[in-house]
């Protein structure tokens, strides 16, 4: 049960009344996330998610709360903040920051089909083009950056072929993220962590993206992969399904057409993105941080998956 931060129905009564919701009349905490405490909040206007953030700062927040808002009012389907009488977004509750955002209707589709990698594809690059507008950037906080810095970290715990892989892919990252190639990709806020636990589906309608807290300015292209290494894959061998993959970057590609330079960069962002992945699962599952991870996700899929991108033939981007 990932509940870290306590809220009771008494707790909110002198706290609800600086929003337009009504008098709150239950409030259920939400037992699957892990980095964040998530209640599930009925009102006199309808349901709402109330999120107190146990990691991400005060200064952080502005740019994932703005940046769903930002979306939502151009058609996105994502979480609408709520706003309080002066306007806010980002809110305190027992001194900790805290939100209050439309639920979604639906739930999510582990077993994905081409018809909802399509749907996943579309509304992807319909994101990408509504964040080009947005006023704040900041940074993917589990970049480039950070692979660098985690790397070191976990490589005592690796065997030796795996501390030679994990060496060559940084490697390998560090020299295209230094390329021509590179700097001609197409960039904005990208989600960066767009699972299947993170969309949800009401049958075959998308209903919404959300848990947008590792979203940041990177190339799209990096975004797109990490969702194909999700949703594309057989999860025993990591390889990927051609008729997902196909399904998703089709539908993306109608929406938000590829360009020639991320066709070159695609096998290299489909390393980068289970790159990224294996070095947090990693941390989490050889440093793991007192009660904030309780089940740790498994790091052999991600390498897998790795392996499979760096040995086999990826299909063509579009
Ligand atoms: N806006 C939302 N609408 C509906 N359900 C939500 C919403 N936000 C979160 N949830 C539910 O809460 C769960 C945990 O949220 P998540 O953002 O993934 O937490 P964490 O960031 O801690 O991993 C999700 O799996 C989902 O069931
Ligand atoms: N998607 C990541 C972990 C992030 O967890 P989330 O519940 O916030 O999406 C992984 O699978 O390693």
């Amino acid at each position: 049960m990932a509940v870290f931060t306590p809220v009771s129905l008494d707790d909110l009564t002198d706290w609800m009344p600086q929003f337009n919701l009504g008098k709150p009349l239950a409030i259920k905490g939400i037992s699957s996330g892990i980095e964040n405490t998530n209640f599930f909040l009925t009102t006199e206007t309808g349901e709402y998610v109330l999120t107190i953030f146990e990691k991400l700062t005060f200064a952080q927040l502005p740019f994932y709360l703005h940046l769903m808002r930002h979306l939502a009012e151009r058609g996105v389907l994502v979480p609408a903040p709520v706003a309080n009488h002066a306007g806010e977004i980002l809110h305190s509750l027992h001194g900790k920051p805290a939100s209050i955002v439309t639920k979604l209707e639906g739930s999510s589709q582990l077993d994905p089909r081409p018809a909802h990698c399509a749907a996943v594809g579309a509304m992807l690059a319909k994101m990408h083009l509504a964040g080009r507008d947005f006023g704040i950037r900041q940074p993917n906080l589990r970049g480039l950056d950070w692979w660098r810095m985690t790397t070191p970290t976990v490589l005592p715990y690796l065997s030796e072929s795996n501390q030679h892989l994990l060496r060559a892919e940084l490697h390998a990252q560090e020299a295209f993220a230094a390329s021509a190639t590179y700097r001609e990709l197409p960039n904005g806020p990208v989600h960066a962590d767009l699972f299947r636990n993170n969309v949800m589906f009401d049958g075959e309608r998308l209903t919404g993206f959300f848990d947008f807290y590792f979203a940041g300015c990177d190339t799209w292209i990096f975004d797109v992969a990490v969702t194909v290494n999700d949703w594309c894959i057989d999860l025993d061998t990591g390889a990927l399904d051609a008729a997902r993959v196909r399904a998703l970057l089709d539908a993306y590609h109608a929406v938000r057409p590829f360009s020639a330079a991320e066709q070159e960069a695609w096998r290299p962002m489909l390393q980068a993105g289970a790159l990224r992945f294996w070095l947090s699962r990693l941390y989490d599952f050889h440093l793991p941080r007192e009660a904030e991870m309780l089940t740790p996700h498994d790091p052999t899929h991600f390498e897998r998956i790795l392996r499979q991108r760096i040995d086999n033939p990826v299909p063509e981007l579009f």
